[in-house]
C-alpha cells in the first residue's frame, strides 16, 4: 500500500536526542535533516549520526527521509554516497531541479546494484523551492521514476522571488495551486511547506486548511506539536465520512434503477460527485475511521 504521507517531520541531523526519539512522535514520515538545520562545520559528523541511527534505531513505525545537501556543494555526493547504503525509505533533494534528479537516480541506481538492493526501492522526494524549480515542476517530477511527492518550501521560494512570506501565504497560493496540480496530474503527493510559528496552533490549523483546500496531500512539519493538527485536517470529518456513505447507498439505489444522475437532498449527484465520496469513504477507511463494510465508527 502507498505510504501515508499526511506529516513530515523536519529534524536537525546532528541533534541524536531527536534522533532517538522521531518514531514515536506521531508523524507519518520523518525528515532526517543534513541541508539547512545542519551548520557547515557539523556537515560530516551529522552525515555519521543519521547513517548510524538509521542503522541501529527501530524505525519501523514510520517513513524515513533523508534531505541531503544540494550536489552543487561539496557535501551532497558524500552524503547521498554514505547515506544510500542504509537504505532510507527516500532522499528528499533541496532546491530541485531536473538534471539534479536525474544525477540523483543515476547514482541510486549504482548504489543499489553494488549493495544488492531492489532496484528503484530508494525514492525521491522533490524539494521545490526556486522559481525556475517550480515552473519546471513537471519536468522534475518526470526525471525519474522513483519520485513520489514534492515538498514545497514557501521560505526558500520567497526568498528566490525576492517577496516577503507571510503567514496568510497569499504569496505561495500560485505556487501551491501549481505543485498541487502537477502531482495530481502524475499522481505523486504533494506535501505542503512547514508553518514556523510553533506556538500558533489556530494559523497552523488554517495554513492546513488552505493548503488542503488547493489540493495539497500533506503538509511538512517542524515540531511535533504540529502533527496532531495536521492530522485532524487532513482526516475527513464525521459530516463528510456521513455524506459520502449517503451518496454511494443512494448511488446503488440509482444504478437500479437505470439513472447516471440523480437528486440527494436537492443536490445534484453525479459522477465527480460520486468519485469524490468514494475518495473521502476510502481515505476515511484508511484511517481507520470508518470499517471496511462502510459503517461509521
Ligand atoms: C523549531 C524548534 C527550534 C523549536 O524548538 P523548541 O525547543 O521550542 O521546541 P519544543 O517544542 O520546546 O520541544 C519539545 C520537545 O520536542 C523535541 N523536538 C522539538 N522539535 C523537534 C523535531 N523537529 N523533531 C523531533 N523532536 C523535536 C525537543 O527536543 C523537546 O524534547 P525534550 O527536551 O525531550 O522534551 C525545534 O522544534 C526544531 O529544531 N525543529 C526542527 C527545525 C528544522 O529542522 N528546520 C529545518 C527544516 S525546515 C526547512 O528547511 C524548510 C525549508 O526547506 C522549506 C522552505 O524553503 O520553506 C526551508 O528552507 O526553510
Ligand atoms: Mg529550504
Amino acid at each position: 500500500m502507498q505510504a501515508l504521507r499526511r506529516s513530515m517531520l523536519f529534524m536537525p541531523g546532528n541533534s541524536p536526542r531527536m534522533l532517538q526519539d522521531a518514531a514515536i512522535l506521531g508523524a507519518d514520515s520523518i525528515i532526517l535533516d543534513l541541508e539547512d538545520a545542519v551548520s557547515l562545520t557539523e556537515k560530516d559528523s551529522a552525515r555519521i549520526l543519521v547513517r548510524e541511527a538509521i542503522k541501529t534505531i527501530d524505525y519501523s513505525a514510520v517513513e524515513v527521509v533523508v534531505r541531503v545537501n544540494p550536489l552543487d556543494t561539496e557535501f551532497g555526493a558524500p552524503d547521498i554516497e554514505v547515506i544510500a547504503r542504509v537504505q532510507p525509505h527516500a532522499l528528499l533533494i533541496p532546491k530541485a531541479d531536473e538534471d539534479e534528479i536525474r544525477l540523483v537516480d543515476k547514482t541510486l541506481t549504482k548504489i543499489e546494484a553494488e549493495e544488492g538492493f531492489p532496484a528503484g526501492g530508494i525514492k525521491i522526494i522533490a524539494l521545490i523551492e526556486t522559481a525556475l524549480g517550480l515552473e519546471n515542476v513537471f519536468n522534475v517530477i518526470k526525471a525519474s521514476p522513483r519520485t513520489v511527492g514534492v515538498l514545497l518550501g514557501g521560505e526558500d521560494l520567497t526568498a528566490d522571488l525576492g517577496i516577503e512570506r507571510t503567514k496568510e501565504g497569499e504569496e505561495i497560493f500560485y505556487a501551491r495551486n501549481k505543485v498541487a496540480t502537477v502531482c495530481r496530474a502524475l499522481k505523486v503527493d504533494a506535501i505542503d511547506t512547514p508553518f514556523t510559528d510553533t506556538n500558533d496552533h489556530e494559523g497552523l490549523k488554517k495554513d492546513t486548511a488552505r493548503g488542503k483546500g488547493l489540493g495539497l496531500t500533506g503538509k511538512a512539519a517542524i515540531n511535533p506539536r504540529q502533527i496532531e493538527t495536521i492530522h485532524s485536517v487532513f482526516a475527513p470529518t464525521q459530516n463528510e465520512l456521513k455524506r459520502a456513505l449517503r451518496i454511494l447507498e443512494a448511488r446503488e439505489e440509482a444504478e437500479k434503477e437505470g439513472q447516471g444522475v440523480f437528486s440527494l437532498d436537492g443536490k445534484m449527484v453525479d459522477a465527480p460527485v460520486i468519485n469524490r465520496a468514494k475518495r473521502i469513504v476510502d481515505q476515511g477507511i484508511r484511517l481507520r475511521l470508518i470499517s471496511g463494510e462502510g459503517g461509521a465508527k
